[in-house]
């Protein structure tokens, strides 16, 4: 379960270019449980994940995961509950190293110069039945330079890598959105049975109004670093993406500027 109580995020706080990110953040989410997170460029959406991750302090406020209180625990203490895909390919492997050991590290095998003893017949096995899933050939393709691979090979990559990882928590922040429709579509196929299989708590930013319907179980806006409605149940099941937006232009209280929005993306 991941717990947000009055979160608080200010970036360059007294400065001139202060600016609050998040202002008062409540959200309880369950065990399982699979939140899309919607809402227009600067409203907060990374801002709450990297909070929640520990890779930005929080101002004020407490998050919890389970009973456990995680404010002031760096990222490399949460690393163990939390896995990440980023929207940048780059983001989450090395390029320089090779596929199998961008796969060996999220594994947790340790430093480079341990990789290759603990990279043994059974792991390789293990990561190519893995690669294997996503139909690429990358199975085929263990010693190749991550470097090598294309944006979304590499972002097939990083998910498998999210998933041998054991954490509880996956945090997707626009994992699709620099990817072509196809491989956007093979990588939430992917995403949705690493989720259901690993019964993974989970929070997904995107952009697509149609994405954040159709996958997982609740969507939360977020507006101006508040949570300005969140649907879950009956209530979302019926839900259109022209009630998204309706829904938003009404928690924005401004019609006028949806015309520009990214959020009208429905891809
Ligand atoms: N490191 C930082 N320093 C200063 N301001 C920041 C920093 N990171 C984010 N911000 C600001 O905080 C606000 C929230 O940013 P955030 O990246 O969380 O928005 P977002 O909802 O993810 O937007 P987008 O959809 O454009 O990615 C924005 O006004 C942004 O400019």
């Amino acid at each position: 379960m991941i717990r947000c109580e009055n979160l608080h995020v200010t970036f360059n706080q007294g400065l001139p270019t202060e600016k609050l990110a998040l202002r008062g953040v409540d959200l309880s989410i369950e065990q399982g449980q699979f939140v899309t997170v919607i809402g227009s460029n600067g409203a907060g959406k990374s801002t709450l994940l990297n909070a929640i991750a520990g890779d930005i302090p929080s101002t004020a406020g407490k998050i919890f995961f389970d009973t456990r209180d995680v404010t002031r625990l760096p990222a490399t203490a949460r690393t163990k509950d939390i896995a990440r895909v980023f929207q940048d390919p780059l983001a989450g492997t090395c390029g320089s190293l090779t596929v199998e050991e961008n796969m060996a590290l999220a594994y947790g095998r340790g430093s480079r110069g341990k990789l290759s003893s603990a990279l043994n017949e059974k792991l390789r096995q293990l990561f190519r039945e893995q690669l294997s899933r996503l139909n690429l050939g990358l199975e085929n393709r263990l010693d190749a330079e991550m470097g090598l691979l294309s944006g979304g090979q590499r972002q097939s990559v990083s998910l498998l890598m999210s998933a041998l990882q054991p954490s509880s928590i996956l945090l997707l922040d626009e994992h699709t959105a620099a990817l072509d429709p196809k491989t956007a579509a093979l990588i939430m196929d992917i995403s949705s049975q690493i989720i259901s299989e690993k019964q993974l708590t989970v929070m997904m930013v995107t952009h697509s109004m149609r994405q954040a319907l159709d996958y997982g179980d609740r969507t939360i806006m977020l507006h101006e670093g508040k949570i300005v409605f969140d649907l879950s149940g009956e209530t979302r099941a019926q839900c259109e993406v022209k009630d998204l937006l309706d829904l938003f232009a009404k928690a924005r209280n401004d019609q006028s500027e949806l015309d520009d929005d990214k959020l009208l993306l429905d891809s």
